[in-house]
This record gives structure tokens, C-alpha cells and sequence, in this order.
């Protein structure tokens, strides 16, 4: 149960507590922000509403803890690593319970994510003990006009303070995804968790407590984005910012000052279908791609851009694997749930509507209780219905029926958005092709678009971000190269003659 056993001591009351130099504390701030479960639309939690005081205290505590983390042993880094993930992994059940009741995540597709969160911590310290382990040696005659009297040794060094803003819709393992990788590269993290998802964020920081990290690196605030949100983003101590999400991102970068960002943002994937598809697997990687965690997910099938002859064909597919959705509770793995909010509800009810005045055909009747909408396909969309540009984040699909390849890749880069996309033919030179000329982070050839497996570099284009993701990429945007030059009075060539006489 959450907020029970070894996680007692992160509740005070009915309030969970925020995470400062090593202690579970209440805010003064007295105020505390309610969560509401998307599925019963009641309060489910609540979590102290954190002051902007509170947080410069946070920020003076993860700097100083920083210059004597920066001195730990990198394999000792790497251990505590290890232990926090194993902790997590071993109370894996409370911690789906919070994201079951917080962010209405299917219970088994919860235990998924806690389970792949400890894979990705483990996986970053052994990476992270590889990687930052080494450096470069340089000679200097091999640029022009050099002799060899200059050594230069490259390694890498942390940044200092790291702030890390995960979504909603995977709390744990996108913040664990900026967590283990600040940390074993020598920074200090301060979190601010999603409102939804806040409270496994909280169990999830008691395992790296429990694990044994110095006091004050790592914290947890939090309150309302809107109110400590660009307190927290345009802090001076802050020396990184790693973020996920939607638009916000986007303010937030222009606010931030001189300091590397990953940004991780929306996205439009597209699905681009040939005629010589196997329409059988497009279908069941449009049922996965499109409605798994019903649609709230960044690399979610957006948009299907079928060329006509397979339109028909693949629409009954998909309609009929559609039918078969289960539609209900989280607790009970239905395939779909509710959407995280009143307001996200209607603002994919909002893009439906839209479709339905300009003409597209309803694959199933619209049905909508409370924040639970029904599985949706909307055939025959076209580029005038909102729908066919927007992120819905939810179960609604368009499918786009196009006369030509270039008509899909078109569509496809027109969007703003360049995260993900798919191409599905048996002609690989084809795909390649696609695939070159589709602007987006990542084009999958034959499957669904997917963050996974967490160590692939993961990056979206135009407005989906800035950086890369994915264990190494993340690790290398947390440090900074450092370079020492040994200047050597005369030239050295290895294994050259006569060095006795030039020494
Ligand atoms: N590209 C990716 O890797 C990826 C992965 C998952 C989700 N997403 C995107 O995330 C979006 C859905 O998640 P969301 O609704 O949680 O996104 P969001 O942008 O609303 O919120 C993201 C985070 O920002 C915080 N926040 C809000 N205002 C803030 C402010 N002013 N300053 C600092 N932080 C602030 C929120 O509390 C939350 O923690 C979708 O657009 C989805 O595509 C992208």
C-alpha cells in the first residue's frame, strides 16, 4: 500500500511530504495540492505546496552536496546506484499503486515501469562507470603546422545542479531517466515532480534515501508548476535543466539561461503505410502504437497516412482489433482508462468535434464518461480538421488517406512537431529512403514508434525538443568536457631515435 511500511515516514496526515537534505519535511507554506484520480475524479493525495523560500534553500543544499559527491568514487556512485534500484524493484507493488491511482495507468503497465525504471538506474551506473571512466589523449601534430610537444588529456566532469521535470505520463521512469545519469556523472538533482505522478515520484526518491546518498543531493519539491515553476527553471543555481513535456518546454527555454537543456517534448508520429504493407501487423502496431495507456504517450501513433488501396482493407483491421479494446478501471488492466484530466478530456473532445463539423467518418460512435473516452478511429481526416496537426493524448486516431508516398512525407513534415515516425513496407531500400526523408528523431521501420529500449538516443526534432536522450546521451549532456595540455619543451615521438640526446 502506498504510504505505508518502509514508506511511513514520506506522510505527515494525509499530506506527503517534500525532500530536502536528506529528511521527508512539510512545507511552511501550511498549503498542500491536491491530486485527483483521473478514474474516480476524488481527491486521491495530497502533497505539501512547496515556497519559493523553501526551494533556494533546496538549491543551496544540492550545490554544496555536489562538491563532495563530484569527489566520490565513481564506482562507489555506480553502488549506491545499484542499491536504490534494487529497492525500487523490490517495492515495486506500492509505487504502481500511486500510479494506478494518480495517473489511471493500467496496474500491470505500472509494475512495467517501476520494474524498467530499476533496469534504467542499474544499466546507467554500469554505463556511467564505462564511460565517464575514460577520456581522450591528443597529440598535437596532427594538426597542421604542430610538432608533438603537446599532450592533451580530455575527461568529463559533472555540471553541478541538476533540475529534472518529468511529465505526467511516466513519472518514475522519465524522472529516473534524468536522476541516474545526474548522479553518476557527479551532479547533484533537484526534482519537481508532475502534480499527477507526484506521489510516486515521492516513494520512488525514498529508495535513493533508503539506498544511503549524502544529504541535500538529491530533493524533491513540490507544488504548482504555474506557481514555483520558473522560480525553479530560472534559478542561478541551476546548471542544467533536463525536461519532459508538453509546450512548456518550449517557455521554458527561452527562460532559462547560458545552460544545457534537454528538452523532450510533444509529438505528431506519423505512420506511413505502403501498399505492399503487411496490413496485419500494421494494424496490431496501430492498436499498440495508438491506444496503449490509452494514447498518453509521447511517441503514441498520432496519425495514420495510408496510401488508398490499403485504406479500406487496413481501416477494418484496425476496427475490428478497435472492438476488442477493454474500456474501464486501471485496477482491472483495462486497455483503456481514463485520461489524466477533466480539462485533457476536453480538450480531445474539442479536436473530435472538430472533426466531426468538417466531414470525418466515425469509425465508433463517440462516447465520453467523465474523464473515460472510448477508443476512437476517425477515417477519411483531412489537413483542414484539427486533428490531423494536434496531439490529442488520448484514444482517438485520424487516418489520412494519401495517393502518394510524397504526399505522406509531406504531411509528416509539415508538422511542427518531429519526434517519431513509422513506415511500414516490405521494400527495405524503400523505407530507407522514407526514413531519410522524414524529418523526425527517430523513423521505425516496421514497428510502432517507442522510447524503448531506455540506452537508444532518443531526440525529437523542431518543436519535440533539444538534446538527446537515452542512458549514454543523457550521461554526456550531464558532464562537460575538461582538457589539461602537457606542454613538452622539445618534440616527442614515441619509439623515435636519438630521445636520450634531446633530453
Ligand atoms: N518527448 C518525450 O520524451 C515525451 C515523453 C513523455 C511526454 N511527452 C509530452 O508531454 C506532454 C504530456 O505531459 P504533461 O501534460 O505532463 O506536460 P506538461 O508540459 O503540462 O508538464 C510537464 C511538467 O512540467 C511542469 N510544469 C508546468 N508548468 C511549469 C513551469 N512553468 N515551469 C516548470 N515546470 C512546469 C509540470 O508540473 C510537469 O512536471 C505531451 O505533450 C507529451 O507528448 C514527451
Amino acid at each position: 500500500m502506498a504510504g505505508t511500511g518502509i514508506f511511513t515516514e514520506i506522510l505527515d496526515g494525509e499530506v506527503y511530504k517534500f525532500y530536502a537534505d536528506g529528511e521527508w519535511r512539510t512545507s511552511s507554506s501550511g498549503k498542500s495540492v491536491a491530486i485527483v484520480n483521473p478514474a474516480t475524479r476524488k481527491t486521491q493525495y495530497k502533497v505539501q505546496a512547496c515556497t519559493q523560500e523553501e526551494v533556494n534553500k533546496v538549491m543551496e543544499m544540492a550545490k554544496s552536496a555536489q562538491k563532495s559527491w563530484a569527489k566520490t568514487p565513481l564506482w562507489k556512485r555506480a553502488e549506491l546506484l545499484h542499491k536504490a534500484a534494487a529497492i525500487l524493484k523490490d517495492n515495486k507493488a506500492p509505487i504502481a499503486e500511486s500510479l494506478v491511482k494518480e495517473i489511471a495507468k493500467p496496474a500491470k503497465d505500472s509494475v512495467t515501469e517501476v520494474v524498467r525504471s530499476g533496469d534504467l538506474i542499474s544499466y546507467c551506473a554500469e554505463e556511467g562507470v564505462r564511460i565517464l571512466g575514460e577520456g581522450k589523449f591528443l597529440l598535437s601534430d596532427s594538426f597542421p603546422g604542430n610538432e608533438r610537444t603537446k599532450y592533451c588529456l580530455t575527461s568529463k566532469i559533472p555540471l553541478g545542479v541538476v533540475l529534472a521535470i518529468p511529465p505526467f505520463n511516466y513519472p518514475v521512469n522519465l524522472a529516473v531517466s534524468k536522476i541516474a545519469p545526474a548522479l553518476i556523472a557527479g551532479n547533484s538533482l533537484v526534482l519537481k515532480p508532475p502534480t499527477q505522478g507526484a506521489v510516486s515520484c515521492l516513494h520512488m526518491v525514498h529508495c535513493f534515501h533508503l539506498a544511503g546518498f549524502p544529504k541535500g543531493l538529491i530533493s524533491c519539491i513540490t507544488g504548482k508548476g504555474s506557481e514555483i515553476g520558473d522560480f525553479l527553471t530560472m534559478h542561478p543555481a541551476v546548471n542544467c535543466i533536463s525536461f519532459t513535456g508538453g509546450d512548456t518546454g518550449i517557455s521554458i527555454s527561452k527562460k532559462a539561461g547560458m545552460i544545457p537543456l534537454q528538452m523532450e517534448l510533444g509529438g505528431k508520429d506519423a505512420c506511413i503505410v505502403l501498399e505492399d504493407a503487411d496490413l496485419d501487423l500494421v494494424a496490431s502496431n496501430i492498436i499498440k502504437g495508438g491506444f496503449s495507456y490509452s494514447g498518453q504517450r509521447c511517441t503514441a501513433v498520432k496519425v495514420v497516412l495510408v496510401m488508398e488501396s490499403v485504406a479500406d482493407e487496413l481501416v477494418e483491421k484496425v476496427k475490428a482489433k478497435v472492438a476488442k479494446l477493454t474500456v474501464g478501471p486501471p485496477e482491472e488492466n483495462c486497455d483503456i482508462t481514463a485520461v489524466v484530466s477533466e480539462s485533457s478530456a476536453n480538450f480531445i473532445e474539442g479536436l473530435v468535434m472538430d472533426a466531426k463539423e468538417k466531414g470525418a467518418t466515425f469509425c465508433q460512435e463517440y462516447k465520453r464518461e467523465g474523464n473515460l473516452i472510448w477508443p476512437l478511429l476517425l477515417d477519411n481526416v483531412r489537413p483542414d480538421m484539427r486533428i490531423a496537426w494536434e496531439e490529442p493524448f488520448g484514444p482517438v486516431l485520424p487516418v489520412l488517406r494519401i495517393s502518394s508516398v510524397e504526399e505522406g512525407i509531406n504531411h509528416c513534415n509539415a508538422s511542427n512537431f518531429g519526434l517519431q515516425g513509422c513506415v511500414f513496407t516490405k521494400d527495405i531500400n524503400k523505407a530507407m529512403l522514407i526514413s531519410d526523408a522524414m524529418e523526425t528523431g527517430t523513423v521505425q521501420i516496421n514497428s510502432a514508434p517507442a522510447r524503448g529500449p531506455d540506452h537508444f538516443p532518443f531526440q525529437g526534432l523542431k518543436d519535440s525538443g533539444i538534446g538527446s536522450q537515452g542512458v549514454t546521451n543523457s550521461i554526456n549532456l550531464m558532464t562537460k568536457v575538461k582538457t589539461t595540455v602537457i606542454n613538452l619543451p622539445t618534440p616527442s615521438y614515441s619509439m623515435g631515435d636519438g630521445f636520450i640526446s634531446r633530453l
